[in-house]
């Protein structure tokens, strides 16, 4: 692969009136004086991001050129020419030049000093700048002086594209130059989309020095064990890894290495909808001052969160640095995993809750990547619909998928890890009939699993799936197991598993270049 060269220097397209790297407090300052948001009773930022409140994977692009034609996989990334994204930057660092004030992060992406990448972003908004400083790691005072940015990310809301001129789809984009090393966001106000272009890049550049990236979260426990929990959005990685008696790692985004497991990011992006404290104690006891709430509904006069309202949107949000969660380990880096969990959310209600895999039925899995796109995290979800999302992150993943897989199976191989696909979502019917699996059962099999506490000389084999169910878990009625036992009628859950089944069938052709074990590996009908 080759390395760009001749970046475009955004250092000089950008007019110097900039505040870097403000506090908090003087970001919540900024941004109470601009009207951009309000204080909860909490002490966090709350803010709404107007039409946008998801990520809108319609509206993404990466720039196609002599040094990402041969290397993006551009059947599940979409391109745009080198000139739209030329004109476009011209365009923002104009209006972000004309800006009263706006606003730079200089930080990194990536706990380990060996493999982190230095980043900028500029923010045309104050909170979207303290969502920055939230959520990348940021520089001591010392690296600050010799910090170098490797990439720019410009956000700039305010400034939306005319399609029909400037050649995106919408006035919302987000455009990706791997090669002039920038990232252009324009029109949209989710700050998700900030974070996951740092995730992109770090995507395609990591392969390359033989890290794994994974859109997973990672804790670990008392004796430093440490397991990673794979899942598209809504399945459950942040609200799983932050757990009673484990140390949380990340939420999100992290790597793994030779040496073994690192966050990318220094904080985490939970969902809040429906958040309580006896349920998410560990989630809802980080949101304070220097949180920012996304779309949350605050009460006009009292300034309390109501977590409860998804009058905007299912996918409001809370934005924290890992500094002020109670347990969580700085810097973020962990042992080689030895339990990874593959989170789904069924919204077919077929998918035991926990099955055990296989080193190939993992990799099966991982290639697949079945679930369910949850309301509200992407534009135009409503209602949760089936989906095969490759490496349980496919619009984050820029490479081949199989490139991901076999640098997965030769970490799973290295170290023999315990894989487990556990199903989060629907059971005893699909969605609209069953309903979703209760929070704390969820726990109990994860806590099994951890511990290893499942009889495999008990394990019953599912017939259509070819997946080991455990027969017994310690809090877990038993009568949920086993998938088909909590459906009312037994025809109705054989047909919806047999039609699944081809599901995943069909999209495994896709990956007719897989190693033959892999393959087969799938459904057994
Ligand atoms: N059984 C369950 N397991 C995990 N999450 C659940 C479960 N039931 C409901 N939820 C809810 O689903 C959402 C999972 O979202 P989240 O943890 O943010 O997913 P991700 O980080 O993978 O995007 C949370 O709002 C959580 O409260
Ligand atoms: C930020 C996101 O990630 P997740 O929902 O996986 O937490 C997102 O998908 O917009
Ligand atoms: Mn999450």
């Amino acid at each position: 692969m080759r390395k760009a060269s001749v970046p475009t220097p955004v250092s000089q397209l950008l007019e110097s009136s900039s505040f870097i790297n403000l506090s908090a407090p003087e970001l919540i300052e900024c941004a109470l004086r601009n009207q951009e948001g309000i204080l909860a009773n909490n002490g966090a930022l709350a803010v709404t991001t107007g039409k946008y409140t998801g990520r809108s994977p319609e509206d993404r692009f990466f720039v196609k050129d002599e040094w990402t034609s041969e290397t993006i996989d551009w059947s599940r990334n979409q391109h745009i020419n080198e000139s739209v994204f030329l004109s476009l930057l011209k365009k923002m660092t104009q209006y972000l030049n004309h800006l009263h004030e706006k606003y730079v992060f200089r930080g990194f992406a990536g706990a380990d000093a060996r493999y982190r990448l230095s980043i900028q972003v500029v923010n045309e908004y104050a909170w979207q700048n303290l969502f920055c400083s939230q959520l990348f790691i940021k520089p001591t005072k010392q690296e600050l002086m010799h910090h170098q940015p490797e990439f720019t990310i410009l956000s700039a809301p305010g400034f939306k594209a005319n399609p029909s001129f400037d050649g995106t789809r919408s006035e919302a984009f987000i455009i990706i130059s791997l090669h002039h090393r920038i990232v252009l966001i324009g029109g949209t106000a989710y700050a998700g989309e900030i974070k996951k272009s740092v995730f992109t890049i770090l995507n395609f550049l990591l392969p390359q020095k033989g890290v794994m990236p994974m859109h997973c979260s990672a804790n670990v426990d008392q004796n430093r064990r440490t397991a990673l929990f794979f899942g598209l959005s809504g399945t459950g990685k942040t609200t799983l890894s932050h757990a009673h008696g484990r140390q949380l790692i990340g939420d999100d985004e992290h790597g793994w290495s030779e040496d073994g497991v690192f966050n990318f990011e220094g904080g985490c992006y939970a969902k809040t909808i429906r958040l309580t404290r006896k349920d998410e104690p560990q989630i809802y006891n980080s949101i304070g001052f220097g949180a920012i709430l996304e779309n949350v509904a605050i009460s006009n006069e009292t300034r309390v969160p109501d977590y409860i309202d998804a009058r905007t949107t299912e996918n409001t949000r809370a934005a924290y640095s890992l500094a002020y969660v109670a347990n969580a380990r700085i810097p973020s880096i962990g042992t080689h995993p030895d339990t990874i969990i593959f989170l789904t959310a069924d919204a077919c209600g077929v998918l035991p809750p926990i099955s055990l895999l296989t080193p190939e039925q993992a990799i099966y899995h991982f290639l697949s990547g079945y679930t369910s796109k949850l309301s509200g995290t992407e534009r135009g979800i409503i209602k949760p619909e089936a989906t095969f999302s490759t490496c349980f992150g496919a619009p984050f993943m820029p490479l081949s998928a199989l490139t991901y897989a076999k640098l997965l199976n030769k970490r799973i191989k290295q170290e023999n890890v315990n894989v487990f696909l556990i199903n989060t979502g629907w059971i005893g019917g699909p969605y609209g009939v069953g309903s979703r699996i209760n929070l704390a059962y969820t726990r109990a099999m994860v806590t099994a699993a951890l511990n290893d506490r499942f009889d495999r000389s008990t394990q019953f084999t599912d017939p259509i799936f070819g997946l080991h169910l455990p027969l017994s878990c310690p809090d877990v009625p038993g009568n949920i197991l086993l998938p088909w036992q909590s459906w009312h009628d037994r025809a109705a859950y054989e047909c919806a598993a047999r039609q699944l089944a081809k599901h995943f069938q069909n999209n495994f052709r896709q990956f007719k270049d897989a190693p033959t074990e892999w393959i087969n590996a799938g459904p057994l009908i």
